[in-house]
């Protein structure tokens, strides 16, 4: 079906490869001109291209979503070039094993300067962005069925899930009198390069072979099968559009029956 512009514009961190990717090209596919955003901007330029480059309503820009300037840039740099700003999805994530006795102050701050502190530059710069063009906006961050239960070896990550929702559940009492709502989704097991990386670490310090790592972060989905990049893009896509106006501070589990909750 041909694609018609929606007049919205979308700016997606970590959009160069997996949920992020799916999520861009959704989004594209949906009407928005989509920012694509990542740390590497050679993947990011790969997928603005393959939606037809700025033409086509698709651009790809650099952020550190670690550094809060970058992030202001980056949100600057797409009212810039695509002329507007309606919706961030805070994606950009990373996800180490952290063994508990392992954990340092050092890889404490590691992960939670992406992680979390990357969602609050992004909550921050959107909202002021929002508030310079004179109307609402969608906040939408990356959190996961770790950030609703805590899953064994990947405490860290856990916890920046955790407060990504705590987060986005006070960022939207704060700023829905100005229109502007604030949710997250909560995948399950996506087989992205993160996920990936997972199981084979996670394998590896058992002293057991990849498969044993997929196993378990397979265990207890209710639908029986690992989730597609495009299961997420398209609840993403939903909190994006008009049929989540009523929603906020909720987090979305998508994640095939893992948690209920
Ligand atoms: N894959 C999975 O099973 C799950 C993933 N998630 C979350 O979904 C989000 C996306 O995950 P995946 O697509 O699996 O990851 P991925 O590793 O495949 O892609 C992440 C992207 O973020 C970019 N990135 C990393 N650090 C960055 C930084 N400092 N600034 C800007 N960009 C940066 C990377 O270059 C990459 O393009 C993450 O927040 C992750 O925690 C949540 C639940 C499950
Ligand atoms: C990486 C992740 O979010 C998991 C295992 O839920």
């Amino acid at each position: 079906m041909a694609r018609t512009e929606n007049g919205k514009v979308a700016l997606i961190t970590g959009g160069g490869q997996g949920i992020g990717q799916a999520v861009a090209e959704r989004l594209h596919a949906d009407g928005f001109r989509v920012a694509i955003a990542d740390l590497n901007l050679e993947t990011a330029g790969r997928v603005a291209e393959k939606l037809g480059g700025k033409n086509g309503g698709a651009i790809a820009l650099y952020v550190n979503v670690a550094d809060r300037d970058s992030v202001f840039g980056a949100v600057d740099q797409a009212v810039a070039e695509l002329g507007g700003f309606d919706v961030i999805i805070n994606n950009a994530g990373i996800a180490p094993q952290s063994p508990l006795d392992e954990i340092t102050t050092e890889s404490i701050a590691k992960i939670f300067s992406i992680n979390f502190n990357g969602v609050v530059w992004g909550i921050q710069a959107a909202t002021k962005a929002f508030k310079a063009l004179g109307h609402g906006g969608k906040i939408i961050s990356a959190a996961s069925q770790a950030g609703h239960e805590g899953n064994p070896g990947i405490a860290l990550y856990s916890a920046t899930k955790f407060a990504i929702r705590g987060l986005s559940q006070s960022a939207a009492r704060d700023l829905a009198k100005y229109g502007i709502t604030v949710n997250t989704y909560a995948p399950g097991i996506v087989k992205t390069p993160l996920m990936e990386e997972l199981a084979q670490k996670t394998a590896a310090l058992a002293g057991q072979p990849e498969e044993w790592g997929w196993e378990q972060f397979t265990q207890g989905i209710a639908l029986e099968r690992l989730s597609e990049a495009s299961d997420v893009a398209g609840v993403v896509s939903f909190l994006s559009g008009p049929d989540s106006n009523y929603i906020t501070g909720q987090s979305i589990l998508v994640d095939g029956g893992m948690v209920f909750n």
